[in-house]
């Protein structure tokens, strides 16, 4: 498959075309379109604290003006202060096309991004909504995404094999359990599949982000992105590591070998490959952030 065009998505063997709606949630996020990175801006609301797994990469930090990663936000919002502030940007900064949640934890694991939904539905039905998550609770999920009209999912894939997957996370909380090891890697997996397969089925546009960690899942990458090709995404999208946390020593890919891996991966899915690896509080065009104005002249109102 091409980097470019939306001809078709495979479900369940058959080639569906994308219809109208789905054209307008690919060719207005900035995530989705390359050309409309340079329009369309999106918004990521951090409602989300929580995280119900440990991934051994994942330092969530707040108030951290100056960092610019993904798990990190300047502080975080009630689901009622992150609707007013959707309105005042929206009113200043019409080109924002996208209401996102991305944490700074796992949304699903935050009833807070539940009702920050709903409120955006009520409230501002039109721009498109979308959410980023590890996928343990998305099979659970699904009904209310849908029903608050999130079009765009983006899932966090690191391994398709179990014995791998066991490498990089610490835990995973199932049912009130900590779950380690080979187990929790089991049940995270089979969660994110399913929660894709659904999703995929409900005419939902499916981001995988696979964090490249070499010497850990690198030789495995391109093994993830023909299942997920097979399962009919719309487009993989391959994160080099920050070195935090237990894995502090890695040394993350060269933008080089970054490339030759998203070329390995191309045959099988659709590549994005303008990913800014964006803060859960980012607010604007992807490189052109406007957070730090707004969420200064937020405080500077109170
Ligand atoms: C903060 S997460 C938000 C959603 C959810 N918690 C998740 O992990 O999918 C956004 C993305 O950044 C990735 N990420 C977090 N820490 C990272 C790191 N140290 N290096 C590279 N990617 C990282 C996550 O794996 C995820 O794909
Ligand atoms: S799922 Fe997301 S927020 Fe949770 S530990 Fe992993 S990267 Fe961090």
């Amino acid at each position: 498959m091409s980097d470019d065009g939306y001809p078709t998505v495979l479900i369940e063997g058959k080639e569906i075309p994308y219809d109208p709606e789905q054209l307008r949630k690919i060719n207005e996020h900035p995530c989705y379109s390359k050309e409309a990175c340079h329009k369309s801006g999106r918004m990521h609301l951090p409602v989300a604290p929580k995280c119900n797994i440990q991934c051994n990469y994942c330092v969530r930090d707040f108030d951290c003006v100056n960092e610019s990663r993904p798990g990190v936000c300047s502080e975080v919002l009630k689901p009622e202060e992150a609707v007013k502030l959707v309105g005042e940007v929206l009113d200043k900064y019409p080109y924002i096309k996208v209401i996102g949640i991305a944490g700074p934890g796992d949304p699903l694991a935050n009833e807070e991004t539940f009702e920050t939904l709903r409120l955006l539905k009520e409230e501002y039905p039109t721009p498109i909504k979308c959410l980023s998550t590890n996928g343990l609770l998305l099979p659970e999920s699904l009904d209310r995404l849908i029903e608050y009209d999130v079009g765009n999912i983006t899932v966090t894939l690191n391994a398709v094999d179990p014995a791998i997957g066991e490498k990089i996370y610490s835990f995973v909380e199932w049912e009130g359990k900590k779950l380690h090891g080979r187990e929790a890697a089991e049940k995270l997996l089979s969660q994110q599949l399913k929660g894709i397969e659904m999703a995929v089925a409900n005419k939902i546009l499916v981001k995988i982000n696979t964090v490249f960690i070499p010497g850990v899942n690198d030789h495995h990458i391109v093994d993830i992105a023909k299942k997920v090709g097979e399962m009919g995404v719309f487009t993989f999208n391959l994160i080099p590591v920050i070195p935090q946390y237990k894995f502090s020593d890695v040394t993350p890919p060269t933008p080089k070998e970054k490339r030759e891996m998203q070329d390995k991966c191309s045959p099988f899915v659709r590549q994005m490959r303008h990913c800014q690896r964006c803060r859960s509080d980012a607010i604007g065009k992807l490189g052109e952030d406007i957070q730090d104005c707004i969420y200064q002249s937020r405080h500077a109102e109170e």
